[in-house]
C-alpha cells in the first residue's frame, strides 16, 4: 500500500478490484433495476440501452448539447472524454454515471418524466417497511436509558444506519413495497461489530452540554444515505438540539437524485414526516425536528458540489464559507469519507488529521467501510483486520460494510 505522498488514485481498470466490480458490475444491475421500476417510454428504454452499452464497454461522452449542466460537466470532464469508464477516477466515472442515469429516464427534462427520482420506488419500499418500525419502537427502551448513554446510541444509531445503503444492495431487492430494501443485516456477523476507529469522545468534547458564550454553535451534518441512515441522522439532530449541544443544525443533502438512496430534499421531508407520524418518543423527536424546520434552527441545503465528481479539498469557496465557524460537521457515509480523504489508495495508517487538514473546521467521520479507502487506523489495528479477514484477500474489511468508525480532526 503506498506511502501518503504517492498514494495512487483510485481507477477501476484493476482486475478484481472492489472498484472495478462497482462499473463491470453493479452499474450494469442498478439500470436493469431501474428500467423494471418503471413504465418507461420506448425512449427511455432506448436511452438506457445506450448507457448500459457505453458504461460497459464504450468510451466517456459529453453531455447532449441541451444538457442545463453541459458547461460545468464538460469543464469537468474535459480530461476524461473519449476514455474508458475503467481508466479514470472512480470517484469521477461513478458521479457521472448517475448524472447519465438521470439523463436517461429523463429527470432533467423537458418531459413528462421530469422530476421524477427513479429511485424513489426503492427509497419508498424501505421507509415503508418494517425494520423502520423496529428501530423507531427502540427509541421508546432508550428514552429510559441516562442521557449519556442515549447520546452514545444516537451516535452510534447515526453510524450504523450507514449500513443500509440501497446502492450496497443493488441486484438483491426489488422495488414492489412489499419487503423491506435494506438486506444489510447478514453481513456483520457481531451486531454491531467493534469500530476500527473511536474518537466519540473527542466529539463530545467539541459539543459540551450547557451555556457557552459568544456565537450560536451551528452544527452541520453532510448527509449520506436516506430511509434508514437518515431517520437515526434526524434523531440524532434532535438530541444536539434537545440536549443544547447544538444551538442550530444544518443539514446538507443532494440536490438531485444519486448513489441510489442519497438523501435529497424530498427524502428528508418524507423522513421528517416518517418520524412525525410514528407514536412514542419518534413522533415526540419527529414533530420538534419539524417545529425546528419552521423556526430555522434545522436548516437544508443542498448545494450542487455535493453532486461533484471531486473530493472535498476542492470545494468551491461559497461551500467552505458555510462551513466555516462551525462547532463540528459531521460527514457521513462511505462516499463523503472518499471525498473527505481523497479517492486513493492511501496507506491505512495515514493521518486522518492530515488529510483533513483542508476541511474547514472540526470534522468527523461517521462511515461504516465499503470502499479500499481508510485512513487513520492503528498499525495493529490493521494487523488485526488483515489476519481476521481470512478470505485469502485480507481486505473483505474493507469494503463489506461490517466495520465502522468514528473519525474526528479537531
Ligand atoms: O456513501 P455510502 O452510501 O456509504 O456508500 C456508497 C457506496 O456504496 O457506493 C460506492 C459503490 O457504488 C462505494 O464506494 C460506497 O461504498
Amino acid at each position: 500500500m503506498a506511502e501518503v505522498d504517492d498514494a495512487p488514485v483510485i481507477v477501476c481498470s484493476a482486475p478484481g478490484s472492489f472498484a472495478r466490480s462497482v462499473l463491470a458490475e453493479r452499474h450494469p444491475a442498478l439500470i436493469e433495476q431501474v428500467r423494471d421500476a418503471f413504465p418507461w417510454s420506448p425512449e427511455r428504454h432506448r436511452a438506457l440501452d445506450a448507457l448500459l452499452r457505453s458504461s460497459t464497454e464504450g468510451v466517456i461522452e459529453p453531455l447532449g448539447p441541451h444538457a442545463h449542466d453541459r458547461e460545468r460537466w464538460d469543464a469537468w470532464g474535459a480530461e476524461h472524454f473519449g476514455r474508458s469508464w475503467f481508466d479514470v477516477p472512480f470517484l469521477w466515472s461513478e458521479s457521472y454515471f448517475y448524472r447519465l442515469l438521470l439523463e436517461a429516464v429523463g429527470y432533467f427534462g423537458p418531459g413528462p418524466w421530469q422530476g421524477i427520482d427513479p429511485f424513489a420506488p426503492f427509497k419508498r419500499a424501505e421507509l415503508r417497511g418494517s425494520l423502520v418500525d423496529d428501530e423507531l419502537a427502540a427509541l421508546d427502551v432508550l428514552a429510559r436509558r441516562p442521557v449519556a448513554e442515549r447520546a452514545a446510541a444516537y451516535l452510534h444509531g447515526s453510524l450504523w444506519g450507514n449500513r443500509a445503503d440501497l446502492s450496497f444492495t443493488v441486484g438483491s431487492q426489488t422495488a414492489d413495497g412489499g419487503t423491506d430494501a435494506g438486506g444489510t443485516e447478514e453481513r456483520s456477523g457481531e451486531d454491531p461489530p467493534p469500530l476500527v476507529a473511536d474518537d466519540s469522545e473527542v466529539l463530545w468534547s467539541l459539543l459540551p452540554t450547557g451555556d457557552s458564550p459568544g456565537a450560536a454553535r451551528t452544527v452541520h451534518v453532510i448527509a449520506d444515505n436516506s430511509g434508514r441512515e437518515l431517520i437515526p441522522d434526524l434523531v440524532l439532530i434532535d438530541h444536539l438540539l434537545e440536549s443544547g449541544r447544538a444551538d442550530d443544525v444544518v443539514l446538507h443533502v443532494k440536490p438531485y437524485p444519486y448513489y441510489v438512496s442519497d438523501a435529497t430534499m424530498a427524502d428528508a421531508v418524507d423522513c421528517a414526516r416518517r418520524l412525525a407520524q410514528a407514536s412514542g418518543e419518534a413522533g415526540e423527536a419527529g414533530r420538534r425536528l419539524w417545529a425546528a424546520m419552521g423556526d430555522g434552527r434545522l436548516a437544508v441545503r443542498a448545494h450542487g458540489f455535493f453532486c461533484a465528481p471531486f473530493p472535498y479539498a476542492e470545494m468551491p469557496d461559497e461551500l467552505r464559507r458555510q462551513f466555516d465557524g462551525a462547532a463540528l460537521t459531521i460527514v457521513k457515509g462511505d462516499l463523503n469519507y472518499r471525498r473527505l480523504v481523497g479517492d486513493r489508495l492511501w496507506s491505512p495508517t495515514a493521518s486522518f488529521a492530515g488529510l483533513t487538514a483542508h476541511f474547514p473546521g472540526p470534522v468527523a467521520a461517521l462511515r461504516t467501510l465499503k470502499s479500499d479507502v481508510i485512513v487513520g487506523l492503528e498499525p495493529r489495528t490493521v494487523a488485526r483486520l488483515e489476519d481476521a479477514a481470512g478470505d485469502g484477500t485480507g481486505r473483505a474489511w474493507r469494503t463489506s460494510g461490517t466495520h465502522g468508525l468514528v473519525q474526528v480532526r479537531t
